[in-house]
């Protein structure tokens, strides 16, 4: 079976359980179940706290997990990205007292708080930038400085409202930019890349749309540049041979302007339709 590594709780936990149960996968009942088997599928899903995920899976103890990718660069650990999971985006910023710090040399010699001093750690060594202290906290890191333990901070960024809140203004380069990802030990276990492809199934069926029209022939070429597709668009013949019908998946975010575009260059009988699962 292979042993998968699931978020219990917080940010990512709801989108994960979601994805896994929209890929075919039978997650657990109760919220405090800690394990649970799928046989069918030839699965267990271990639920951990999405910062120790990676570590499970580093060492090897779990074969595969969902995490953040700012979590698992802050681990420190041996497992490695298998593929971005499309939920769970942030960005990971320095912050501090409006008008304080104007760039990462700032930080040299102060008190930077953060949740992630793996992650910051290495990105100031990089940058050549010695603080005076890393302060670890476990959350809340933006009242770090009105409280008088720290400096600046570093600390996971979505809209920006914590921060503003706190009187916070970020500074200084992106050090990441974070999204949900599935995790690995390095070892192909079987399994693994069957729940790649269900999870990428997932993504796809999210994020596309088929578009089917009626074209005249002669403003085929047109119509397909317009929407291109993945490979190549089906093209089948109709009663009449001056028109053709088309078929082809399109991001769903595109939808509406492809649609006028078709229209305006004479295509008609415009439908869309939603993909439930997709293997590509
Ligand atoms: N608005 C957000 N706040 C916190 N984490 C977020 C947010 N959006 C995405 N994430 C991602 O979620 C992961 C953090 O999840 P985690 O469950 O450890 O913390 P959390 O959501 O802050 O939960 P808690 O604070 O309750 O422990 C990180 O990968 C982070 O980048
Ligand atoms: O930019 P925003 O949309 O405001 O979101 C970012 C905030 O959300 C998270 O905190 P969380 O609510 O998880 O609390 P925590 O600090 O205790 O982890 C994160 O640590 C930031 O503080
Ligand atoms: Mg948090």
């Amino acid at each position: 079976m292979l042993r998968i590594a699931v978020p219990n709780k917080g940010s990512l936990a709801e989108t994960a359980a979601q994805m896994l149960w929209e890929a075919g996968y039978t997650g657990r009942r109760d919220p405090r179940d800690l394990h649970t088997a799928d046989p069918r599928n030839g699965v267990e899903f271990f639920y951990l706290r999405p910062r120790d995920i990676a570590t499970y899976v580093g060492s090897g103890a779990l074969d595969v997990g969902i995490t953040g990718r700012d979590l698992l660069l802050d681990s420190g650990s041996d497992a490695s990205e298998i593929a971005p999971l499309g939920f769970g985006d942030s960005t990971f910023r320095f912050a501090g007292p409006a008008g304080a710090f104007t760039d990462l040399t700032g930080l040299e010699g102060v008190r930077v708080a953060t949740s992630y001093p793996g992650l910051v750690g290495d990105f100031l060594a990089g940058h050549g930038v010695t603080p005076a202290k890393l302060v670890k906290l476990d959350g809340a890191v933006e009242s770090a400085v009105r409280l008088g333990v720290a400096d600046a901070v570093a600390d996971v960024v979505s809209t920006g409202s914590t921060l503003r809140q706190a009187g916070l203004e970020i500074f200084g380069p992106v050090i990441l930019d974070s999204t949900a990802v599935l995790i690995g030990s390095g070892i192909d276990k079987p399994g693994a890349a069957t729940l790649l492809r269900r999870l990428q199934g997932v993504l796809v069926a999210r994020q596309y749309v088929l578009l089917d029209y009626d074209v005249p022939v002669e403003h085929l070429e047109r119509a397909t540049a317009a929407a291109p597709g993945f490979e190549s668009p089906t093209v089948s013949p109709l009663h009449d041979p001056e028109w053709v019908a088309v078929r082809v998946m399109i991001p769903r975010a595109d939808m509406n302007h492809v649609m006028d575009e078709l229209y305006e260059l004479g295509a008609r009988a415009i439908l869309v339709s939603a993909i439930h699962a997709a293997r590509l």
